[in-house]
């Protein structure tokens, strides 16, 4: 199996992430981490540790990590996920005591005690910690297998006209990220927007009928008002089990590798990732990133319904 570890915000979408990499079999969580990103650290920290409750895995630790942007001020996205960061469900109570210890020591400490090349980060939130894991232990570079993150998008926005927020919110940190020699996939806007949670979807997800099949189903119906209120869309794009899915199979995320960078200095384009789309594609030995183009729909929901069905 995989080697996972999620750095998350949830977050709705991160919800699911969490779930998917429960529920599926190729995929082995080592842990979660939480950034401040959709709400603040400790709102994102209860809902990680409730989200696995509720998967009944209180077998992963969850560590929390930095709770703002390593130089600008904290946005949240209340707007999206509410005032808890996961409105619309009953979240249970975690029963796993938050685990001790920065996410950020945690994530260095666990990479350098591994296999070389054993384990995939995931982040699908700002990447405030990944950066400074970075910072702090630049050998983790080399001894990651890959990092798959949603954030970004190459001709989509969604926190400004170009740049998207995971990435606007901590741009910096991001910048650090997208930079370092190690293989990097941005699972961005382009794809997670292809990932529409339609009626169809969601009455094939409650029709499983179990509890947390419905929980899921709220949290896809808040999901898709905020979606409908605030960004002008029929039914919500759940962005952050992409990068897991990609991992889980990676023919349903279709990649095209070429040059990646955050802009940290334009005053309409602070934040974000421009993609060298130009000229004929590179290889993985001139380029260390590549970017997500074409989702396969039922695949991707194929996955998302049978981790949920899996865990029962
Ligand atoms: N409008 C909006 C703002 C933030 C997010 C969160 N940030 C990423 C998408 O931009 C996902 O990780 C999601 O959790 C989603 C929608
Ligand atoms: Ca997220």
């Amino acid at each position: 199996a995989r080697k996972i570890i999620l750095d998350s915000d949830p977050g709705h979408d991160d919800a699911v992430a969490i779930l998917l990499a429960v529920g599926n079999p190729n995929i082995e969580l080592l842990g979660v981490t939480t950034v401040g990103g959709n709400q603040s650290l400790e709102k994102v920290t209860y809902n990680a540790r409730a989200v696995l409750q509720e998967a009944h895995a209180t077998d992963i630790p969850v560590h929390a990590g930095c709770d703002r942007p390593l130089v600008r001020k904290q946005e949240v996205a209340a707007a999206i996920h509410g005032e808890t960061g996961l409105d619309g469900v009953e979240l249970p109570e975690p029963t796993r005591p938050l685990d001790q210890g920065h996410a950020v020591n945690w994530l260095i400490d666990t990479i350098m005690a591994a296999e070389p090349k054993s384990i995939t980060l995931v982040p699908t939130g700002p990447l405030t910690n990944i950066a400074m894991a970075v910072r702090m232990e630049p050998r983790i570079v080399e001894r990651v297998k890959e990092v798959v993150l949603m954030g970004g998008g190459y001709h989509v926005g969604n926190w400004s006209a170009v740049a998207e927020f995971n990435i606007k919110v901590d741009p910096e940190a991001a910048h650090i990220v997208f930079n370092e020699p190690w293989p990097v996939t941005m699972v961005g806007l382009d794809l997670t927007h292809q990932a529409l949670c339609t009626p169809q979807v969601q009455a094939r997800i409650d029709g499983l009928g179990t509890d947390l099949a419905h929980f899921v189903s709220g949290l896809m119906d808040f999901f898709r008002k905020s979606y409908q209120n605030n960004q002008d869309f029929v039914d919500p794009p759940v962005h952050d089990p992409c990068t897991v899915a990609y991992l889980i199979d990676p023919s349903v995320v279709q990649t095209r590798r070429c040059p990646v960078d955050v802009e940290l200095s334009g005053d309409l384009t602070l934040g974000m990732t421009v993609a060298d789309l130009r000229g004929p594609e590179p290889s993985a030995e001139e380029c260390h990133t590549q970017v997500a183009t074409k989702l396969d729909f039922d695949k991707f929901w194929d996955l998302v319904t049978d981790a949920i069905q899996r865990i029962g």
